[in-house]
């Protein structure tokens, strides 16, 4: 093995690793469109019966072919040649043939789903088939030859599972997520959200909501004839009160599990030459981005998707910053400075030889530095997270170095420091020490404390039902009617997040928890 080799294999080991750019289709005809699911075109409730390739495409040693609907237990027997009914959720090996021409397709395993007990809830079948092309087009085509039958459309097992109430909108988001996770903890995340921890939370407090709603709705109609026991709106108030701040404080997560779900953004900035393209083949561990000693050298952004200890990263090299007449590289400063924007963590390269000399300068300039580098407006709740770099340290007197340290304990911005050099790698195995630990918080473990919220569409929903929670208070002592109207609101915003906007459930909490006419 060569040395570079032997050096990959000690630092990089467990660290990081390259993911797939592209989020490939694995589920043709299943999953592909999860997160569109709702505005698909197809009705729902026709009686269809659909098939597709389940497994993924390319020759492979398995493929399974699944059928879902009424016509699945006629679709196996025409292919079969069954005539008695299959032992539910078993293997059976089969022929399996062309039910017009009687040809042999394949051999393989035959599976029977009675609905309700399938993962669509309806009749189900699934034919394991070798994982040809030819066979799998032959068993795709004999379904298709079947009355009744139809291919899939994308996402469509999982729709109907999702109407058939098998699954909840965050359950069918995690078996997605789960479908495209590329990294560990994505895939943790993605298995709690699939076995239905967020829907449990939102459901636990929808059903909060209903409560509130019944006794207020009571309240309004049975108060005057006094058949209402007093301080039912106090206790009304309390419970508003809690489930705002419960649902404030999941907000408040600092977005980690929608990092998690799509990668934390780590961005490479600093003024040209610093060595920042070399700090990203380094990381990425192949020549990705160009590296010459000539200053402006990356003008486009320059990403690849990382795999950190086990946590998804999403990371850019960018244009060196500094003032130019160069109408492309101007461009390139731009955008490296909105990507900075952006970023979740930003790696700040310094190329060390320019450091001043005397010590005490050190600390202004890498604070003047970091404060060239670093966005100026912020969003609120956003707090630049950075890591400083000083890199070429192999060009530095060793007597220097230890100056730097300590000199940088002055340092006026909060930032985690790293001596670095890109051409010798000294320094790397505590960066990269560094850089997980950042990463990992950003994420924090998916399994720790209450489920994390995982998309804008949920966030944006419980900030809708916040706002509508608020309303509740704002006319309460003035117009009971329009208090409710928030609360109902409120409700139909955490519907929103899990698919379910029932109202007529209210009506029976009320009857359940009140006496009325007692
Ligand atoms: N001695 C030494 N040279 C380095 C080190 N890192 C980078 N260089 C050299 O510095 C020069 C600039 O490196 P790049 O990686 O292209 O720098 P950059 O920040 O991407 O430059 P621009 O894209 O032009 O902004 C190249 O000649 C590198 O070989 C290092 O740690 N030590
Ligand atoms: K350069
Ligand atoms: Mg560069």
């Amino acid at each position: 093995m060569t040395l570079a080799g032997c050096w990959r294999i000690v630092l990089f080991k467990n660290v990081i690793r390259p993911r797939a750019y592209l989020r490939c289709p694995v589920v043709f005809g299943q999953l592909c469109s999860v997160r569109f699911l709702c505005s698909s075109p197809v009705p729902f409730g026709s009686e269809d019966t659909i098939f597709a390739l389940s497994s993924g495409r390319g020759r492979c040693g398995v493929a399974v072919v699944r059928v879902s609907g009424p016509d699945a237990s006629g679709a196996l027997r025409a292919l079969t040649g069954l005539k008695r009914t299959l032992t539910p959720r078993t293997a059976h090996l089969r022929s399996i043939t062309h039910p017009k021409s009687n040809e042999l397709l394949d051999r393989g395993l035959i599976l029977w789903f009675p609905g309700p007990h399938s993962f669509t809830g309806e009749d189900s079948a699934e034919f394991h088939v070798h994982g040809g092309p030819a066979v799998i087009s032959g068993v795709l085509q004999a379904l298709g030859s079947l009355p009744g039958l139809r291919p899939a459309e994308a996402g469509e097992f999982t729709r109907r599972a999702f109407h058939a109430g098998k699954l909840d909108l965050t359950e069918v988001e995690g078996l997605g997520d789960l479908i495209h996770a590329e990294t560990e903890a994505q895939r943790r995340q993605a298995l709690r959200q699939m076995s239905g921890h967020l829907g449990r939370l939102y459901n636990e407090w929808s059903q909060q909501l209903k409560h509130c709603l019944a006794h207020m709705e009571a309240f309004i109609d049975f108060s005057e004839g006094e058949l209402i026991e007093d301080g039912v709106l106090n206790q009304v108030d309390m419970a508003v009160s809690k489930l705002q701040a419960e649902i404030k404080e999941h907000l408040c997560d600092e977005r980690r599990g929608e990092r998690l779900r799509s990668g934390v953004h780590v961005v490479i900035a600093g003024s040209t030459n610093a060595g920042k393209s070399s700090l990203f083949n380094l990381l990425c561990q192949r020549p990705a981005a160009i590296v010459s000693p000539i200053p402006g050298t990356t003008r486009d952004v320059v990403e690849t998707p990382l795999d950190i200890g086990g946590f998804p990263v999403l990371l850019s090299d960018t244009a060196g910053l500094r003032e130019t007449d160069d109408n492309v590289e101007r461009e390139g400063v731009q955008r490296a400075l909105k990507r900075v924007e952006m970023a979740d963590l930003t790696l700040v390269v310094v190329d060390s030889t320019q450091l001043p000399q005397e010590p005490q300068m050190v600390p202004g300039f890498l604070n003047d530095y970091l404060n060239n580098v670093l966005p100026k407006k912020l969003e609120k709740d956003h707090v630049p997270q950075c890591l400083l770099i000083l890199n070429k340290s192999d060009l530095l007197p060793k007597e220097n170095i230890s100056i730097i340290q300590r000199a940088l304990s002055d340092l006026f911005i909060e930032a985690s420091v790293c001596i670095l050099s890109c051409s010798t790698r000294e320094g790397l195995s505590d960066f990269l020490k560094l850089l997980q630990e950042k990463v990992k918080t950003m994420c924090a473990d998916p399994l720790v404390g209450s489920p994390s919220l995982t998309q804008t569409r949920h966030r944006t929903n419980l900030q809708k039902s916040i706002e509508a929670l608020s309303q509740y208070y704002k006319y309460r002592d003035m117009d009971l009617a329009l208090a409710a109207e928030g609360l109902r609101l409120g409700l139909s915003c955490l519907g929103r997040i899990t698919g379910k906007v029932d109202t007529e459930e209210i009506l029976d909490v009320i009857f359940r928890d009140f006496c009325i006419g007692k």
